[in-house]
C-alpha cells in the first residue's frame, strides 16, 4: 500500500515535480500558474457573492418586492457572466499549463533514457520495470494532470471552507439543547453539524476506497502487459503465421487479458461499494441542511433568504471538505503513477551509475590501436562466458570472430560497443575515432526507404546520387526508385536485402572501424564475397571486425579469433 506519509514517497514526488519547476522555464511556468491560481480564487470569490445573492433574491420573493427582484436578476447576470468567463480561462490556462509541463517532463525522461544506451541497458539490468513506452506516454500526461488537478483542487477547497464557514458561522445562531434541568448552548451550530457530517464522510470513503490504490497500480499494468503481447504479435506476424502459432498466441493472449479482466472485476466491485456510498452520501447533503436549519425558520429567527443561503453556505462547506470524497480516486491513481515513475526513475539512475559498479570498463584512449586487456565477460546472472581475453587490433587490420553457436561472440561485439556492462577488464577503444557497428539484423525505422539507408542520420547526410551509386554497387538496383516511398521496410525487404541495407550505409558512412556481426549470414556466398570486395574498395582505411561461422569469411581476414565453449579463445 502506497502511503502520501510515506517519507520515500514524499522525497521522491517532490523530486519529480520540483524539476520543472526550477528548469528553465520556471519564471513562465510560475507566472501562468500565478495567474490559475488568482483566477481561482476569484471563482471563490463569485461564490461567496452568488451566495449572498441568494439572500436578498429569495427575501425579495418571500416580501413579493417587485423592484428588487428585478435588481437582484440584473446582478445576478453580472455574477454570471464573471463566472462564465473565469470557469473558461481557468481550464483553458490549465490545459495550457499542463501541456507545457507534460512536454518538459517528456523531454526529460526520453533525453534520460536514451542517453548512453539506458534503454537498452534498462532491460538487461531491471528486469522489474515494465513497460517504459507506458511511463513515458500515458503515466507522464496522468502525473501532470492530477498533480495540477490535486494541487489546485486543494487549494481551492480550502479557501472555499474556510469563506463559508465564516459564513455559516454567523447565519446559523446558536442552538440550544435541555440536558435534564440545564439547557446547552452551541453556537454556529450549522457549522459544526456540516464539518461532522464531512469528516465523518471522508472517513468512510477513504476507509471503503483505500484497496483502488493498488488495484488502479495493477489495472495499468496488465493492460500495458496486454498491449504489449497485442504489439508483439504484429511485428513478428510472419513468423508466428509460418509457425502456424495461433492457438499458443491466442492462448497467451487471453491468459494476459484474462488477468485484465480479474482485476477490473476486483476495482468495480470496489468501486461499486465507494459509489454506493458516495451517492447516498450526495444525496443526502441536498436535503440535510434545509432539515437542520428548518427549526430556526420554522421559529421565524430566519427568513427564506437565510434559509437558501445558509443551505448552499452549508453545501460549500461541505463540497470543499468533501474534496477527498470526490477526489478520492484521483488521489490513489495519483499515488499509483507517482510510485511507477519513481521505480522508473530509480532503474534510469541504476543504468546511468552502473560504471560505478565492478563492470567492464570501456575508456577512449588517443592510441589508433584498439586494446582489450584482461577481459572477462560473464551472463547478468554471473556465469562467465568468456576470460582473460587479451587482443590488440591495429589500425587498417582485419579480424574475424568465430566458434560454436552460443559461445559469446556476439557478446564480445556489444562489450566492444561499450553496452554490454556484466565482467571484468578493459577496453580502451581509439577516440575520435568513428565506429559503425552492424547487427545481424538491421533496424530499419518507420518511414521512407531513404531514412532506413541513412540511419542513423538525416537527409542531408548524403546525395540521391550518391545513394543510388552505392545502392547498385550493393546490388540493390531493384530499390532505387523506392526511395521515397514510405512502407515498414523490415517487413516488405527480405532479410538479404535489409542486410544489403546495411552495407550501403557503411559505404555512405565510411567508419574508421567496422565491426559486421554477421551481416552477410542471408545472403549467397558469390554476393558476400562481393560485398567483402566492396568493403575493401571502398572502406580502404578501414579496419574490419566480422563475426560469422561460415569458412569464406577467412579469406577477407587478417586474423582470425576462435572462441569455444569452454569460455577460452585463442588468436591465429
Ligand atoms: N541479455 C541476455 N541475458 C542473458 N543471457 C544472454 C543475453 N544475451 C546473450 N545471452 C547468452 O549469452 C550467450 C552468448 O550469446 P551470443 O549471442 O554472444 O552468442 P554467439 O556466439 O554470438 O551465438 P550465435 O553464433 O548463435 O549468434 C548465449 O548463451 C546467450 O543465451
Amino acid at each position: 500500500m502506497i502511503n502520501v506519509y510515506n517519507r520515500n514517497f514524499m522525497q521522491g514526488m517532490w523530486q519529480i515535480t520540483k524539476a520543472y519547476w526550477f528548469s528553465e522555464e520556471k519564471w513562465k511556468a510560475r507566472m501562468l500558474l500565478a495567474v490559475i491560481v488568482a483566477l481561482n480564487l476569484g471563482h471563490v470569490y463569485i461564490f461567496v457573492l452568488l451566495n449572498e445573492w441568494n439572500n436578498t433574491f429569495y427575501n425579495t420573493l418571500q416580501n413579493h418586492d417587485k423592484d428588487g427582484f428585478v435588481s437582484a436578476i440584473g446582478t445576478f447576470c453580472i455574477l454570471a457572466a464573471s463566472h462564465i468567463i473565469v470557469a473558461v480561462y481557468v481550464l483553458y490556462l490549465q490545459q495550457f499549463l499542463e501541456i507545457k509541463w507534460r512536454r518538459w517532463l517528456t523531454e526529460k525522461y526520453l533525453q534520460t533514457w536514451l542517453h548512453k544506451q539506458a534503454y537498452y541497458q534498462m532491460q538487461l539490468l531491471e528486469n522489474n520495470t515494465d513497460n517504459p513506452d507506458q511511463r513515458i506516454s500515458e503515466d507522464l500526461k496522468l502525473f501532470v494532470n492530477l498533480t495540477l488537478g490535486l494541487s489546485i483542487g486543494l487549494l481551492k477547497a480550502a479557501v472555499t471552507l474556510f469563506s463559508f464557514m465564516f459564513i455559516l458561522w454567523n447565519l446559523s445562531g446558536s442552538l440550544t439543547i435541555p440536558i435534564g434541568q440545564t439547557e446547552v448552548t452551541i453556537p454556529g451550530y450549522m457549522f459544526w453539524v456540516a464539518i461532522l457530517y464531512s469528516v465523518a464522510g471522508n472517513w468512510l470513503t477513504v476507509k471503503i476506497g483505500k484497496p483502488l490504490v493498488n488495484l488502479n497500480f495493477s489495472q495499468q499494468r496488465y493492460e500495458a502487459d496486454f498491449r504489449f503481447s497485442l504489439i508483439r504479435l504484429r511485428e513478428n506476424s510472419e513468423s508466428i503465421a509460418l509457425y502456424g502459432g495461433e492457438v499458443q498466441e491466442r492462448a497467451k493472449l487471453t491468459e494476459r487479458f484474462q488477468m485484465v479482466f480479474d482485476n477490473f472485476k476486483a476495482v468495480m466491485l470496489r468501486q461499486k461499494k465507494l459509489t454506493w456510498f458516495t451517492a447516498g452520501y450526495g444525496q443526502i447533503a441536498i436535503i440535510f441542511p434545509l432539515v437542520v436549519a428548518a427549526p430556526r425558520y420554522f421559529s421565524n429567527q430566519m427568513q427564506l433568504g437565510g434559509l437558501i443561503q445558509t443551505s448552499t453556505a452549508f453545501g460549500k462547506v461541505q463540497d470543499s471538505l468533501s474534496f477527498l470524497i470526490d477526489s478520492y480516486s484521483s488521489l490513489a491513481q495519483w499515488q499509483s503513477v507517482v510510485k511507477r515513475l519513481l521505480g522508473f526513475s530509480q532503474a534510469m539512475n541504476r543504468v546511468e551509475h552502473i560504471a560505478d559498479e565492478e563492470v567492464i570498463d570501456v575508456t577512449y584512449g588517443t592510441d589508433p590501436s584498439l586494446h582489450v586487456h584482461q577481459l572477462q565477460i560473464d551472463l547478468p546472472n554471473g556465469e562467465e562466458l568468456l576470460k582473460g581475453l587479451q587482443l590488440t587490433i591495429h589500425q587498417g587490420d582485419s579480424l574475424l570472430i568465430m566458434g560454436p553457436s552460443g559461445c559469446g561472440k556476439s557478446t564480445l561485439i556489444r562489450t566492444l560497443a561499450g553496452i554490454w556492462p556484466f565482467g571484468q577488464g578493459s577496453v580502451r577503444i581509439p577516440a575520435e575515432q568513428k565506429l559503425l557497428f552492424l547487427p545481424q539484423r538491421s533496424y530499419l525505422p518507420l518511414g521512407t526507404l531513404r531514412d532506413s539507408v541513412l540511419y542513423p542520420y538525416r537527409e542531408d547526410f548524403a546525395t540521391d546520387e550518391k545513394i543510388r551509386s552505392i545502392m547498385e554497387l550493393c546490388k540493390l538496383e531493384g530499390l532505387v526508385d523506392k526511395l521515397d516511398q514510405v512502407e515498414d521496410w523490415s517487413h516488405v525487404l527480405s532479410f538479404g536485402e535489409q542486410q544489403r541495407i546495411a552495407f550501403v550505409r557503411a559505404i555512405l558512412q565510411q567508419p574508421d572501424w567496422l565491426f559486421l556481426d554477421e551481416a552477410t549470414s542471408a545472403i549467397d556466398e558469390i554476393t558476400e564475397a562481393h560485398l567483402y570486395q566492396l568493403l575493401h574498395s571502398q572502406l580502404k582505411n578501414t579496419t574490419i571486425i566480422s563475426v560469422g561461422h561460415r569458412n569464406t569469411l577467412v579469406n577477407y581476414h587478417k586474423h582470425k579469433l576462435i572462441i569455444d565453449d569452454m569460455c577460452s579463445w585463442r588468436l591465429e
